[in-house]
């Protein structure tokens, strides 16, 4: 399933400042239904918080955020998840206490639903991205790799429209990767899920998104197809040319 061509979210002239600092300024993104975007820029460029702020997690000081043709700014990150827009975080933070299963379970809850189909959803969730045979052992047991995939079920376990990666890949060697990216690429064909990555490899950028959105300083400095952006001066300058070599790793 490719981008249906309607829009389910907007940013639209989003500033965001921390004291003196504008981690954001005047961004404007808009996302069409099914795409994949990939969000890239040097450390600090303001990709998290472009995150956080679409979540809920930040409100922005200017501007507006629409999902699903609802204006969201500055509602809860709950609220927002239960309207199906989810985001993984890029450190994880499973209850220790509980198994890979519970853990997804909890997050399921999310989307209220009697206990049996909440049960066989979050374990059909735990095979989907590979954990099954984890699905009864403790979460902190899981390897990186294992928790980053919990990482994941946990948010597909809210049923998302729109998921949010927030550098899903970091931590995981090359050979963890392919199967990430396989089952990111399915969610969008089988599920028709909306993603935007952030993501500092840029192989899995080139492979995964249709477009992708380049931020520096808090502004979008370019928007295109990888092709485009990767061969784009500015973009060259200001991260390609000194990006740290594991671009393809
Ligand atoms: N809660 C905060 N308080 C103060 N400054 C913050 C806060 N969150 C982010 N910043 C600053 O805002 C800027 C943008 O940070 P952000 O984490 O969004 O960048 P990033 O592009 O995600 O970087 P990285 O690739 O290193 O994760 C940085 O200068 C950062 O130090």
């Amino acid at each position: 399933m490719s981008p249906s061509g309607e829009t389910v979210l907007t940013v639209s002239g989003v500033g965001k400042h921390f004291r003196g600092l504008r981690a954001l300024d005047g961004v404007d993104l808009r996302v069409a239904e099914g795409e994949i975007l990939g969000v890239i820029g040097p450390n600090g460029a303001g990709k998290t918080t472009l995150f956080n702020v679409v979540c809920g997690a930040l409100a922005p000081d200017e501007g507006r955020v629409e999902f699903g043709g609802r204006d969201v700014t500055g509602a809860s990150p709950d609220r927002i998840a239960r309207a199906g827009m989810v985001r993984t975080f890029q450190l994880m933070r499973p209850f220790g206490s509980m198994t890979v299963l519970e853990n997804v379970a909890l997050a399921a809850q999310h989307r209220r639903q009697p206990p049996h189909r909440l049960r066989a959803r979050s374990m059909d969730v735990v095979e989907r991205v590979g954990l099954g045979e984890w699905a009864h052992r403790g979460a902190t047991e899981l390897p990186t790799a294992g928790l980053k995939r919990l990482e994941l079920a946990r948010a597909l376990a809210m049923r998302p429209r729109v998921l949010l990666l927030d550098e899903v890949l970091a931590g995981l060697v090359p050979a963890e990767r392919e199967p990430v990216l396989d089952l990111l690429a399915a969610l969008r064909e089988e599920d028709g899920t909306t993603l935007l990555f952030i993501e500092h490899i840029m192989a899995a950028v080139m492979r995964l998104s249709d477009r992708v959105l380049v931020l520096d300083q808090g502004r979008v400095l370019a928007a295109g197809t990888a092709a485009e952006v990767t061969s784009d001066p500015r973009v060259i300058e200001a991260y390609l040319g000194e990006e740290p070599d594991d671009a393809g790793d």
